[in-house]
C-alpha cells in the first residue's frame, strides 16, 4: 500500500494520487526498466486516445491530429494510425520536421502511412474532432510562434463546433501548476495516463482540461511506493470511515463541545453561520461567545445555540478553559487587532482543536512567526482556513517564486505546523508532513458572502467530534462543496447551513 504507516489518510490515496510531470517520468522509466518498452507505453497511450474518440464519434468523422515535436506528438501518431484503421477520416499535422523526431516518437511516426502535413488553420478548422498532441508533460517554457498559432486555431475550431481531445494535458497547461504558459488549448476532454496530474485539478488547468479520463497504459501501481507522490484528489475514500454518525449509545457530549467566538454587534452573522454549521456537522453542543450588545442577536438565531457573554479576552480565556471543550472556531468577523490576537493565544493554549479563519489569521500579519510557534507547540490539532488574500498576508511568498498552489499550501503547512486549507474553487488541504489534497467538488455558487464562515464552522463541528485535523479539514471542505451542490444556484450562506442536513443524510460513498 502506498505511503503505508503514515496515517490513515494515505492508505486509500492510491487511485487518487496526483503525479507531477517529473514523477510521471519516473513512473515511466521504472516501468521501462522492468521490461515494458517505451514504445509499448506509447502504443497503449495512443490506443487509449483512439478508443476515447471511437466511443463518441461515428465512422467517417473527420479527425485532425495536431502533433508536437516530442512524445506527446508520438502518442498523436499512434492515435492517428489506429483511428484511420477504425474508419475515421484522419489528417495528421506536425509542428516541425519529421526528421527532428527522436526515440519512440520517431518510431511511431514511421508507422504512420498517411501524409504528414504542416500545421494550417484550414486543416484544423475543417475537422469534426481535433486531437491536441502538441505538448504534454514536456512543456518547458511559454508557448509562442507557430505552436501558439496552432493552439489559437484549435480553440477557434472548438468555438466553431469541433470536439477537442487533449493528449495527456491541454497543450500550454503546466502539468505541475495548472498555469497557462502563454496560451493553452481549451479541451472538451483530456485523456491522461496512469494517474491525473496536479494541472488537471488546479486552476486554470482544470477548466482547460475539460473532462479528464485516466487510461491504464501498463504502468503498475507498485511504482508509487518508490515515487511517494505528495498530493491526491480530495476523495471520500480518504476519510469515509470518519464520517459523522450519532451512536445509539451516545449523548450530547459524544459529539463534543465547540465554542465559536463572535465579533461586535455589527458583525454577528459570520459567527452565527459558523456556529450553526458546527452544530449541523455534528458537534454535540455549540457555545457562541459574544460581547453583551451582540448577545441578543446570536441568541435569537438558533435556539439550540448556547450563548455566553464575553466582553474581553480575559473572559474568553475563562470560557475556553472548560476541559470538556473539544473545538474552538475563531476568526469570522472577529476584528483585526490585539484583542483577537490574545483570544487566539488563549485558544491555542487549550487542549481543544482550533480552527483559525479570517481575522484570526490577518491579526498575525505582522508577526506570523509568533502564531506558528504557538501552533507548532500544541499537541491538539489546528486548522487554518485562509482565502488567497489571507494566505498572502500570513504566509507571504510561501513556496517561493513559481510555486503552484499545492507547493504554496504545503510550504505554509510545513512552516506553521498546522493543517492549511488554502481556499478557492480549487481548495488545497495541506498537512505539516507535506501531503496535500486538492478539492474538486465545489460549485461556483459557493462564491458568496459568508460561505467561508460556514466552512470554518463545519470543520470546527467535525473537530469537536474528535476527528483528526487533516481528516476534518478534508471532509469539511468536501461537505461544504456537497452543501453548495444541494443548495444550488442562488444559494446564500444560510442555505449552506441548512443543506448540511441533506449532506449528512446522503454520504458520498456506499455504506
Ligand atoms: N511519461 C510516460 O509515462 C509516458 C509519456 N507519454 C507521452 O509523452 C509525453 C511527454 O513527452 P515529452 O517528455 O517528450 O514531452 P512533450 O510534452 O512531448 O514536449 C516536449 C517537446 O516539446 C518541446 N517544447 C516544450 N515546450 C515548448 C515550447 N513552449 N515551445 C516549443 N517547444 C516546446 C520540447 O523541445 P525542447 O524543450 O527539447 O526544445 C520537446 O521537443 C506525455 O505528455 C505523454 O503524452 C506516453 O507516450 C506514454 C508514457
Ligand atoms: N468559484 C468558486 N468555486 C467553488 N468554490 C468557491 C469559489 N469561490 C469561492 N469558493 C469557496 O467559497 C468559500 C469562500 O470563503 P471566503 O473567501 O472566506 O468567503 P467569506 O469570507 O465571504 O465567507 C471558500 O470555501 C471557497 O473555497
Ligand atoms: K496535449
Amino acid at each position: 500500500m502506498v505511503l503505508e504507516g503514515e496515517g490513515s489518510i494515505f492508505a486509500a490515496a492510491g487511485p487518487h494520487l496526483l503525479l507531477r510531470p517529473d514523477e510521471m517520468g519516473r513512473a515511466d522509466s521504472m516501468t521501462i526498466e522492468k521490461g515494458t518498452s517505451g514504445s509499448t507505453l506509447m502504443e497503449n497511450a495512443g490506443l487509449a486516445i483512439a478508443d476515447d474518440v471511437v466511443a463518441r464519434h461515428r465512422h467517417g468523422t473527420r479527425v485532425t491530429v495536431v502533433c508536437g515535436p516530442g512524445n506527446n506528438g508520438g502518442d498523436g501518431f499512434v492515435a492517428a494510425r489506429v483511428l484511420a484503421q477504425r474508419g475515421m477520416v484522419v489528417r495528421l499535422l506536425l509542428l516541425g520536421d519529421t526528421d527532428r523526431l527522436t526515440g519512440d516518437a520517431a518510431i511511431a511516426a514511421k508507422r504512420w502511412r498517411g501524409t504528414i502535413e504542416p500545421v494550417s488553420e484550414t486543416a484544423i478548422m475543417a475537422a469534426d474532432v481535433v486531437i491536441d498532441a502538441i505538448f504534454g508533460a514536456g512543456l518547458a517554457r511559454p508557448v509562442e510562434g507557430r505552436a501558439a498559432e496552432a493552439i489559437g486555431w484549435i480553440n477557434a475550431a472548438r468555438r466553431g463546433g469541433a470536439s477537442v481531445i487533449a493528449v495527456d494535458l491541454p497543450s500550454g497547461i503546466d502539468g505541475r501548476t495548472g498555469e497557462i504558459l502563454g496560451i493553452a488549448v481549451e479541451a472538451d476532454r483530456s485523456v491522461t495516463f496512469f494517474r491525473r496530474k496536479p494541472g488537471h485539478l488546479l486552476l486554470p488547468g482544470r477548466v482547460n482540461a475539460g473532462r479528464v479520463v485516466v487510461a491504464d497504459i501498463g504502468i503498475k501501481p507498485s511504482v508509487l511506493g518508490a515515487i511517494r507522490p505528495m498530493a491526491a484528489a480530495n476523495h471520500p475514500d480518504l476519510w469515509k470511515d470518519k464520517w459523522p454518525r450519532k451512536s445509539i449509545a451516545g449523548h450530547k457530549y459524544s459529539g463534543g463541545s465547540a465554542v465559536v467566538a463572535c465579533g461586535g454587534v455589527e458583525a454577528t452573522g459570520a459567527a452565527r453561520l459558523a456556529a450553526g454549521a458546527a452544530l449541523r456537522a455534528g458537534a454535540g453542543l455549540v457555545t457562541v461567545t459574544a460581547p453583551g450588545e451582540a448577545l441578543p442577536l446570536v441568541a435569537g438565531f438558533l435556539a439550540a445555540l448556547i450563548t455566553r457573554r464575553c466582553d474581553d479576552p480575559d473572559r474568553f480565556g475563562e470560557l475556553v478553559s472548560d476541559p470538556r471543550l473539544t473545538a474552538i472556531v475563531l476568526g469570522p468577523a472577529l476584528g483585526v487587532g490585539e484583542a483577537t490576537r490574545q483570544m487566539v493565544r488563549l485558544a491555542l493554549g487549550t487542549a481543544a482543536a482550533v480552527v483559525l479563519d479570517a481575522d484570526a489569521l490577518t491579526s498575525f500579519e505582522d508577526d506570523p512567526g509568533a502564531l506558528f510557534a504557538l501552533v507548532r507547540g500544541r499537541p491538539a490539532g489546528t486548522v487554518m482556513t485562509p482565502h488567497s488574500g489571507e494566505f498572502r498576508r500570513l504566509f507571504k511568498g510561501a513556496g517561493g517564486q513559481g510555486a503552484s498552489k499545492l507547493d504554496a499550501a504545503r510550504a505554509a503547512a510545513e512552516v506553521s505546523g498546522g493543517v492549511v486549507v488554502f481556499k478557492g474553487a480549487d481548495t488545497v488541504i495541506a498537512g505539516p508532513d507535506g501531503f496535500c489534497l486538492v478539492n474538486e467538488n465545489a460549485p461556483a455558487d459557493l462564491a458568496t458572502a459568508g460561505s467561508g464562515d460556514v466552512l470554518a464552522g463545519i470543520i470546527g463541528g467535525l473537530l469537536a467530534q474528535g476527528i483528526g485535523a487533516r481528516e476534518a479539514a478534508a471532509m469539511g471542505v468536501y461537505m461544504h462543496g456537497m452543501a453548495g451542490n444541494v443548495a444550488g444556484p442562488g444559494l446564500v450562506a444560510d442555505d449552506l447551513v441548512e443543506a448540511i442536513r441533506a449532506v449528512r443524510a446522503a454520504p458520498p460513498f456506499e455504506d
